[in-house]
């Protein structure tokens, strides 16, 4: 209870921590989950990967500290260079900058074990130390949930907006007013809702198939006042760019193309 007292009265206390002083970034965007595996990762991803073909200059924080996949779906290996000044992110094929602790550690099989104190502090660290030069659009890639590292983030980083992703089996009613209880504790708008593995369709016939069942997302959105943003489907072709490093080559970034107009 005192905790949940403490977190309630962040918004008036001011934890916030400057950039890095040759940073300079425009919009800050935060990807969130209420769970893991519904797509944060990919759509935040997408959203940069969007972006940057519009020509902005797209960046990814990856906050996702214990489970970063950020490297993996952009098949980025190379370790961030450093300077006595501080940290340069590493870069993505079409040139989108990715900070990721997997880029820092000695392999990508090496586990985070640290408690959440730590974790905070080196995703506080991704924005202080790093040096982010000229870019219009961060997206925060997030840890599912409402923890320490989520709190960190949005006490510490001046983040503009908020992207809630869910898909169609979770819970999506609780989840929606947990992110819009956090978004309003944390005086941040949010953006719009992305719900991701929304149906299947099948290449023989073009049927769609609700796998997950059918979505509750637009009533949800509506009690809310909230915008869905988009609706992804299921399709193998995701999954294989993701494993293979390829995502920068999916066609999927057109379906964020709603999400990209209101960012612009
Ligand atoms: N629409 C989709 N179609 C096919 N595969 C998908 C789709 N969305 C996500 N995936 C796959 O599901 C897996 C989980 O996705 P992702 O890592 O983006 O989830 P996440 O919510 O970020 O998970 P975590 O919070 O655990 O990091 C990945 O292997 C990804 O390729």
């Amino acid at each position: 209870m005192s905790d949940l007292c403490d977190q309630n009265s962040s918004s008036s206390t001011d934890f916030s921590v400057q950039p890095h002083e040759l940073s300079n970034v425009k919009k800050v965007i935060a990807v969130v989950s209420g769970k893991g595996g519904v797509g944060k990762s990919l759509v935040t991803s997408l959203l940069a990967v969007v972006m940057s073909r519009k020509g902005y200059h797209a960046a990814v924080l990856d906050a996702d500290v214990t489970g970063p996949s950020i490297p993996k779906v952009f098949g980025v290996k190379e370790t961030p260079a450093s300077d006595g000044t501080g940290l340069y992110p590493s870069k993505s094929k079409t040139g989108i900058d990715i900070m990721s602790m997997n880029l820092l550690l000695p392999g990508d099989t090496e586990p985070v074990i640290w408690r959440g104190p730590i974790i905070s502090g080196a995703v506080k660290q991704f924005w202080t130390d790093v040096i982010w030069t000229d870019v219009d659009f961060m997206f925060v890639d997030m840890p599912p949930g409402t923890g320490d590292v989520p709190l960190t983030v949005f006490q510490s980083i001046p983040v503009d907006g908020i992207i809630v992703v869910t898909s169609p089996q979770e819970l999506v009613s609780m989840i929606v007013s947990k992110a819009v209880k956090m978004a309003e504790i944390m005086n941040v708008p949010i953006i719009g809702l992305v719900e991701n593995m929304s149906y299947f369709k099948c290449p023989d016939n073009d049927k769609v198939y609700k796998i997950f069942g059918d979505s509750h997302i637009d009533e949800i959105a509506q009690q809310h006042n909230l915008k869905v943003l988009a609706k992804l489907p299921i399709d193998p072709a995701i999954a294989d760019a993701c494993d293979r490093g390829l995502i920068e080559e999916l066609d999927a970034a057109a379906w964020l193309e709603p999400v990209a107009q209101i960012l612009e």
